[in-house]
């Protein structure tokens, strides 16, 4: 792989206990292309929003990244830097979005306002030239300009995560974090949703890291796959094979836990 957007190298991570330490996640390693949609996947307190937090050097503590672990995001060492390039880091490298950021846009500020305290602040842009570009990240997300105007509660649940996103896109970071992004929402708005994502990072060029528990979901929208069990990374493999031919015991296991898949990757589905 040439040149990974996100590089992971014997990652570990403790989160530290009065009496004991617990070890979260354990000689992690693995990288994500640029344009690729990686997923993650594992059983529920596995380690993957630990690694998620840990790469937007988001995790607080009780958490603690060991010595000798290492995170570069296009090429820049994350666990190196100081607090005013994290805060330039944050959004114009990697954005991040969690299951419960519909829910993180201010209630008493309209759309407009919120697309331009991010402009405003990151890329000192004026009024104008703000409201000009998040009329342009709201169509990319399929939201009518007019939506500028609206309130988050004038709004649907799949419409606020869809500004999220919107908000996330408007720096053009190299990696989009989506950590269980849609679980809050119905299945038909979720599957548009990734659809969305799928079209975007082929369009702009953006890397994902996909975190959810809707394993059919996961194979049908990424790349490749990576399998967590207890904080290790079992097994790493491209989408089709991961799913058709498992190596590991415990990624068989997840598979037959999941529904059957029925039609065509969404990639494929955009695929001329
Ligand atoms: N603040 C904390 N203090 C102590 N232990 C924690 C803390 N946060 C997470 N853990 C533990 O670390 C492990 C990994 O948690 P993490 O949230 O990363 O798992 P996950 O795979 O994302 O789970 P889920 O799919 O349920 O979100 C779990 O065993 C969890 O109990």
């Amino acid at each position: 792989m040439t040149d990974p957007v996100l590089s992971i190298r014997n990652l570990n991570i403790d989160y530290i206990g009065a009496e004991t330490d617990f070890h979260a996640v354990r000689n992690v390693s693995f990288e994500i292309a640029q344009g690729e949609l990686f997923g993650l996947a594992g059983e529920s307190g596995c380690g993957k929003s630990t690694i998620a937090f840990a790469v937007s050097r988001l995790h607080r503590p009780p958490a603690l990244i060991r010595k000798g672990s290492q995170i570069l995001v296009g090429g820049r060492d994350v666990l190196a830097l100081d607090e005013d390039e994290l805060r330039r880091f944050r959004w114009s490298e990697v954005a991040m979005v969690f299951q419960s950021a519909m829910n993180s846009l201010n209630p008493v500020l309209t759309i407009e306002t919120q697309f331009y305290d991010v402009l405003r602040t990151h890329r000192g842009m004026s009024r104008a030239a703000a409201r000009e570009r998040a009329a342009e990240l709201l169509e990319l997300v399929d939201i009518s300009p007019d939506r500028l105007f609206s309130y988050p509660h004038q709004c649907s649940g799949g419409m606020r995560q869809r500004i999220v996103i919107a908000i996330c896109l408007a720096l053009d970071p190299r990696l989009l974090i989506m950590d269980e992004p849609t679980t809050a929402l119905d299945v038909v708005v979720q599957r548009e949703i990734l659809q969305r994502i799928d079209v975007l990072r082929r369009r702009l060029g953006f890397s994902v890291l996909f975190i959810t528990h809707d394993l059919s979901l996961m194979v049908q929208v990424s790349d490749r796959i990576g399998i967590m069990l207890e904080g290790e990374l079992v097994e790493v493999d491209d989408a089709r094979t991961i799913y058709r031919s498992p190596r590991h015991d415990y990624t068989r296991r997840l598979w037959a836990s999941m529904p059957k898949l029925h039609g065509a990757r969404i990639g494929q589905e955009q695929r001329p």
